[in-house]
């Protein structure tokens, strides 16, 4: 289990601060701290396609979103599975915790749950397709770059 945040891809930190440095330009570089879920059905993951019209178009991600303030992480992604998927959701154990800086778009702090129980039927309310696929094929999936540590790591058995 990998308890510290670990630094992915750390050679697009130096790009970053070379955009958005103008005084009117838009709050990129702020840390967005974002929960998200790894749902899990027997040897299977639930996955989600971003949509064609948002940034990182049809990248896979999992799904889970920003924490509001004051909120925890684990209530977050319980808000963000009913918002996005129709679900009630168990969120059980943090499985890692990785930061990363995207090129274009600031820094995230993300940490992921396992997620073995939940009530309802999963309905995709906003992503281009979400899918169940085996742990041994994610890296078959184009997922965004902060997750893709975890994608080796869950393909290979390392941390569920
Ligand atoms: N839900 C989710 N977000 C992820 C993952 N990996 C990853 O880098 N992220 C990033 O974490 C942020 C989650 O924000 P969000 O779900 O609330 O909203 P969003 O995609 O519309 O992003 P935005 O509001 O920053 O443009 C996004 O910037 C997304 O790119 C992941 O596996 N799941």
């Amino acid at each position: 289990m990998t308890e510290e945040p670990q630094e992915h891809d750390s050679e697009e930190i130096a790009a970053k601060s070379a955009v958005n440095a103008g005084p009117g330009a838009p709050r990129q570089n702020a840390l967005r701290l974002v929960a998200a879920a790894l749902i899990l059905r027997g040897a299977e993951v639930l996955i989600c396609q971003r949509r064609p019209d948002q940034p990182m178009a049809l990248q896979w991600e999992f799904p889970g979103g920003k924490l509001e303030p004051g909120e925890s992480p684990e209530a977050a992604l319980k808000r963000e599975l009913e918002e996005e998927l129709g679900i009630t959701a168990t969120v059980g154990p943090r499985v890692t915790h990785i930061r990363h800086n995207y090129r274009h778009g600031g820094a995230v702090d993300l940490q992921f749950f396992a997620v073995y129980e939940f009530e309802g039927e999963i309905e995709n309310r906003i992503f281009h397709e979400v899918k169940w696929v085996r742990l041994e094929d994610l890296p078959s999936y184009d997922f965004l770059a902060a997750d893709r540590g975890l994608i080796r790591d869950l393909a290979q058995g390392k941390l569920l």
